[in-house]
């Protein structure tokens, strides 16, 4: 039986209208309309019967003969596997029934395997991707996988996964191949860049594994139709929109009408809910019909579904729409030129990641501080990483392995700051703050705390606390809290504030080090025709990352200035104030004297000496961007950094390239957990 008389029979529904495996000039294939489309039709109706999927207990209790009987073996006797797993294990035991499974006219029209997501790339392909966020250690994990978790399974229930006892017999023996291995690596590869509402299960790359059937953790579905829709990064292009609704509310939308008719059968018994893909906006005859995976890095794209977003689509698309935060200025210039379609790179992806390791984090800040001869004792290095985990800036189970993620929306995270700030302060400083704060885990969700202000005589510890704001995390109800130090600290205490800033320059140029090419090797490569396939897909995803980085320096560097141009500021608001008023005036004098006092003290306990000569020396620092002890605060005077930003930079007007999150539209979901701190990877 053909796919489209298959999903009728099952009481789903395509717009007569839409061609679902029509092959676009990539060769890959999408769906598109044969004529136009009204805005709000439905274009794909699929009952949730015709989904892949482990059903949650409740469910499962309801239906108990609905699903296959590798379903019903998972979850008995396999609770602990994450969902991924056995979703895929699922998929492995209906393409291993041939023609005797439920769901093999939708098997015949999956292709062979993800071409080019990580499974299928060589050893040698992954070297490309060293000191990426994509970087893979130890044993390759998706055969690591396959090998601890799958082959015990496949082997004590053979039943349910027929086809490989009879490909064993057949091939494996003389090829040394494991059919197992190579059709779970298809299915893994096949439901990874196939599934909906997969949230983040980085087997393939090392990273956490999220949740466990017997937890009720997220729900993968594999959506036949439904997953013929490719994706588009962007919003002017998309037009299609999915939703998954119960039964009332389909036949609400009317979008049950007809559905008992010759053409389309009723809905099984016992169907209670349907995924339902409409129209967004009208289609014309001959449009790709388009919806979003997700607002994804260029390192989840890759990771998750094998491939990037167009460059030419990059270029030529977010100019029209006038867009032009993902053009350089070079791009910008061309394309009011005319240029436009040339794919030498001159994008940036609005939701691209970079991670900091806290062990470079710890390691810089204590260089720093040793240079200083203000090493602290190693109790306090232990005491600060302890806190910090119990203020939710480093995760709680392996502080030690946290990674920070800078966003190119938000290239200096609060808690990559906080933590800087934390670790060079002093040990008197960093008491006043942990007695200030007490055990910020106990603090109620939500809540925020302010204590006293800098106005109050407050020394900088207090300033920080003042400031500090205890923020939920972001899932609602979650129990942790988060210390966020902001800038108070920085605001009121200068030779502090230079401290974390050369800190965090010199953290930034660290990650940077671990990639085996610089920027200008990278544009380069991206600029050579020779630069194709794979190693394009690699080359983009480093240099994307490496333009996060870039950001968050200039951010730095935007920072320190911000705050010379706040303490110049305070001095002149400071004279006005002294004309108009003595009384305040004599007030004002006997502050500065305080914050004089204060800082000449805290620069002694910093080990600093006397304060540099006030303003000639921050004017020629403004100048040439040096700090006062000097190092480099412009942080992007090199010459790979110019190169980054000929290639790479534009204005950052990136918020408008928003990608609106939809439910159930969100692909693999938070790869990089974004905004908060990297989990560490588990072993089982
Ligand atoms: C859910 S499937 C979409 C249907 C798929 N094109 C097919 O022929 O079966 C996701 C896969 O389609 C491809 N794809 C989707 N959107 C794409 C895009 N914007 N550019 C390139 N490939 C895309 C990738 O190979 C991805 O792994």
């Amino acid at each position: 039986m053909d796919f489209s008389t298959w999903l009728l029979n099952s009481g789903g529904r395509v717009h007569p209208e839409l061609d679902l495996f029509y092959t676009l000039p990539s060769g890959d294939r999408g769906v598109v309309a044969r004529s136009d489309i009204s805005e709000g039709q439905l274009l794909l109706l699929l009952p949730i019967n015709c989904a892949i999927y482990i059903p949650t207990e409740e469910e499962f209790k309801r239906h108990p003969d609905a699903f296959p009987d590798a379903v019903q073996y998972l979850r008995e006797a396999h609770p602990g596997l994450s969902p991924f797993l056995a979703t895929t294990l699922v998929l492995m035991s209906e393409m291993t029934r041939g023609s005797a499974s439920t769901w093999a006219s939708y098997v015949a029209i999956l292709p062979p395997s993800c071409p080019d997501c990580l499974i299928n790339w060589s050893d040698e392909e992954k070297q490309e991707l060293a000191g990426t966020s994509l970087e893979q250690f130890g044993p390759d994990p998706a055969s690591d996988v396959y090998r601890r978790h799958v082959a015990p399974i496949l082997a004590a229930r053979k039943d349910l996964w027929p086809g490989l006892a009879a490909a064993e017999a057949a091939e494996a023996a003389d090829r040394g191949v494991d059919p197992g291995l190579t059709a779970f690596l298809r299915a893994a590869g096949l439901l990874q860049s196939r599934a909906f509402h997969l949230e983040a299960e980085n087997w393939v790359s090392g990273a956490k594994e999220i949740s466990r059937l017997e937890d009720g953790g997220t729900q993968v579905f594999l959506l036949p139709g439904i997953d013929m829709i490719n994706h588009s990064h962007n919003p002017a292009r998309r037009n299609a929109h999915l939703e998954r609704l119960n039964l009332a509310q389909a036949a609400t939308a009317k979008l049950l009408d007809g559905a008992a008719s010759a053409e389309a059968p009723s809905l099984p018994a016992g169907v209670e809910a349907v995924f339902v893909m409409r129209a967004d906006k009208p289609i014309k005859a001959g449009e790709e019909v388009l919806h979003t995976y997700g607002n994804l890095s260029d390192a989840q794209l890759l990771q998750t579904y094998g491939f990037l977003d167009s460059e030419d689509d990059l270029w030529s698309e977010t100019a029209a729409a006038g867009v032009s935060s993902v053009l350089s200025p070079s791009a910008k210039k061309r394309t009011k030129a005319g240029g436009g379609g040339d794919s030498s790179g001159g994008y940036r992806n609005p939701y691209n990641a970079a991670l900091v390791p806290w062990i470079t984090v710890e390691e810089v800040c204590m260089g720093l501080l040793s240079s200083m001869n203000q090493a602290p004792s190693s109790s306090t290095r232990r005491a600060k990483q302890e806190f910090l985990a119990t203020a939710g800036v480093l995760q709680a189970a392996a502080p030690e392995s946290t990674q920070f993620v800078l966003l190119a929306q938000e290239p200096l995270p609060d808690e990559f700051m906080t933590a800087v700030q934390v670790l060079l302060m002093t040990a008197d400083e960093f008491q006043e703050l942990q007695r200030e704060f007490g055990d910020p885990s106990k603090l109620p969700a939500g809540s925020k705390r302010v204590g006293r202000g800098p106005e109050a005589g407050g020394t900088s510890c207090e300033a920080a606390a003042a400031a500090a704001a205890v923020a939920a995390t972001a899932a609602e109800g979650a129990s942790t809290a988060k210390l966020s130090l902001g800038t108070a600290l920085l605001e009121e205490d200068q030779d502090f504030a230079e401290m974390v800033c050369i800190a965090s320059l010199q953290i930034l140029a660290a990650c940077m080090e671990r990639y085996p090419t610089n920027v200008k090797d990278d544009v380069r490569l991206l600029r050579s025709p020779d630069c194709t396939g794979r190693q394009r897909l690699a080359v983009r995803v480093r240099l994307g990352e490496k333009d996060v980085i870039q950001l968050a320096k200039k951010a730095v560097v935007e920072l320190m200035s911000s705050l010379r141009r706040g303490w110049a500021g305070e001095g002149s608001r400071d004279e006005e104030e002294k004309e108009s008023d003595d009384e305040a005036a004599a007030a004002e004098e006997e502050r500065e004297e305080n914050v004089g006092r204060r800082r000449a003290s805290k620069r002694q306990r910093r080990g600093l000496g006397a304060p540099p000569s006030e303003e000639p020396d921050r004017e020629e620092d403004d100048e040439n961007g040096s700090s006062a002890d000097g190092s480099d605060l412009e942080g992007s005077s090199d010459s790979d950094d110019q190169a980054a930003d000929e290639l790479l930079m534009g204005s950052d007007d990136s918020d408008k390239v928003g990608y609106g999150a939809e439910e159930y539209d969100d692909g693999i979901g938070e790869v990089h957990d974004r905004g908060k701190p990297h989990e560490a990877p588990t072993d089982d």
